[in-house]
């Protein structure tokens, strides 16, 4: 059974930013009254993060940080995790919810940063700019015509077709290029581009293969020797997703040879905790490799929405209780409760639960002004509105439900 807590003022709610989240959070959580920030400029090891967690209440990361099991274990206080960035798999979501935890993420708000950056690394890519570039830094020349293409007419192939596959199709298009896709979902295609049967037959169509997928138990080592001995020779790479769908070695392997004639690689399996940190890759010293380091989202524009957005919705959560586009908890969108007592109350979802809350609820006879439940086969998550001046003695008597999780008190 975890310690019993009160709900704590504002200014006690601990709150750790992690990886230099964008000031715009910072500014949002200050405006709602959230001064006990600590902000750092990198990610922190498990050990440091064990450490770290154990007072906090509310944690901010972008992609690097691994929250584990482990942490959350360690994470006694914590309610709510912040993705300031897209992809979640660096969140062990089902753990986080076995603790309570809820976690939140920006679905949208970087996907125009990394379609414009593809878009502009196919361009260099196509005229061989890397190897150029890298040449003339070591006081070469190579000024040709030889391999070097415009992008009109050329296929781009692009793997995963949601929202950023789906955006740079249309900047591609108004290139002139031709667009192929391949999803696992049916996808409306954007103006002229065609679906592919499969992986395969797109990565022998295409000019320019470029992924945008999420990493997932299906999409990890998804391009390997195989994949790119079925790309066209001369053809060209790109990678801004997830560092473990590519197996780096065999697309090391594949630019050596030649029969690549370049990447631009964004994403790594190894990435570095923070900058003053050494980049290994085995792609280093490839000069028709573009290589930056995992920027697609970097943007100032992507970076204060995600700011805006991301802090938003764990204030929300904080202060209302409101999980709307959790990643990984029933969603509950909740009115305020300006003079309600709200008690929330999270659990195993398993038979009894609410006859439970509620017989307590009746045992003190009280006006019940909302009752919310979502619930999905993991964990149930109850909001009530209640007018009582019993509400911690309630609160102390609902945490000692079987298979009650966490619970907690707003005022
Ligand atoms: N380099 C960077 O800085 C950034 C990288 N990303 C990465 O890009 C990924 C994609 O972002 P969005 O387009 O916003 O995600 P999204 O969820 O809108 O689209 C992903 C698409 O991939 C498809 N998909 C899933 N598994 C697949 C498979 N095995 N084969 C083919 N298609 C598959 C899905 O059906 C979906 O249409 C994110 O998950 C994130 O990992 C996102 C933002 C910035
Ligand atoms: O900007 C970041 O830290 C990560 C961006 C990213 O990869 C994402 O949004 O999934």
């Amino acid at each position: 059974m975890r310690p019993v807590k009160r709900s704590l003022s504002k200014d006690k709610i601990k709150v750790l930013l992690l990886e230099g989240v964008h000031q715009s959070a910072i500014k949002l959580f200050e405006r709602q009254g959230y001064t006990n920030l600590e902000i750092l400029p990198s990610s922190l090891s498990d050990d440091e993060l064990v450490e770290k967690v154990k007072d906090v209440h509310i944690i901010g990361i972008r992609s690097r940080s691994q929250l584990t099991d482990k942490i959350f274990a360690a994470a006694d206080k914590l309610i709510a995790v912040g993705c300031f960035c897209i992809g979640t798999n660096q969140v062990d979501l089902a753990a986080a919810k076995k603790h309570g935890v809820v976690v939140f993420n920006a679905p949208f708000s970087n996907t125009r940063s990394v379609a414009e950056l593809v878009l502009a690394e196919v361009i260099m890519l196509l005229r061989g700019i890397p190897a150029k570039n890298a040449s003339a830094h070591r006081g070469g020349w190579l000024k040709s015509a030889k391999n070097s293409f415009e992008a009109r007419g050329k296929v781009l192939g692009i793997v995963g077709y949601g929202h950023i596959g789906s955006q740079l199709s249309v900047l591609a298009e108004q290139l002139g290029m031709q667009v192929r896709y391949y999803d696992v979902e049916d996808k409306l295609p954007m103006g002229n581009a065609q679906p592919a049967h499969t992986l395969d037959d797109l990565l022998a169509e295409s000019d320019i293969v470029t992924l945008h997928v999420p990493e997932t138990e299906q999409t990890r080592w998804m391009m390997g020797s195989r994949q790119f001995s079925r790309m066209k020779p001369h053809s060209l790479f790109i990678n801004a997703s997830r560092g473990t769908v590519v197996d780096i070695d065999a697309l090391a392997s594949a630019l050596k040879s030649g029969h690549l004639a370049g990447a631009a690689i964004d994403v790594f399996p190894e990435e570095p905790k923070g900058n003053n940190e050494e980049f290994i890759s085995p792609l280093r010293g490839i000069d028709n490799c573009l290589l930056t380091p995992h920027v697609g989202g970097s943007t100032m524009e992507a970076q204060e929405n995600i700011g805006v957005e991301v802090a938003g919705k764990l204030v929300r959560y904080s202060d209302n209780g409101s999980t709307l586009s959790a990643v990984n908890f029933p969603e509950v969108s909740l009115p305020a409760h300006d003079t309600a007592r709200r008690l929330l109350h999270i659990h195993k979802n398993q038979p009894g639960m609410l006859n439970a809350i509620n017989s307590i609820l009746s045992e003190y006879q009280i006006n019940v002004a909302g009752q919310y439940l979502q619930t999905d086969s993991a964990v149930g998550y109850v909001v009530m509105d209640i007018d009582t001046d019993n509400g911690t003695e309630i609160l102390q008597r609902m945490r000692k439900i079987p298979g009650t999780i966490r619970a907690r008190q707003l005022f």
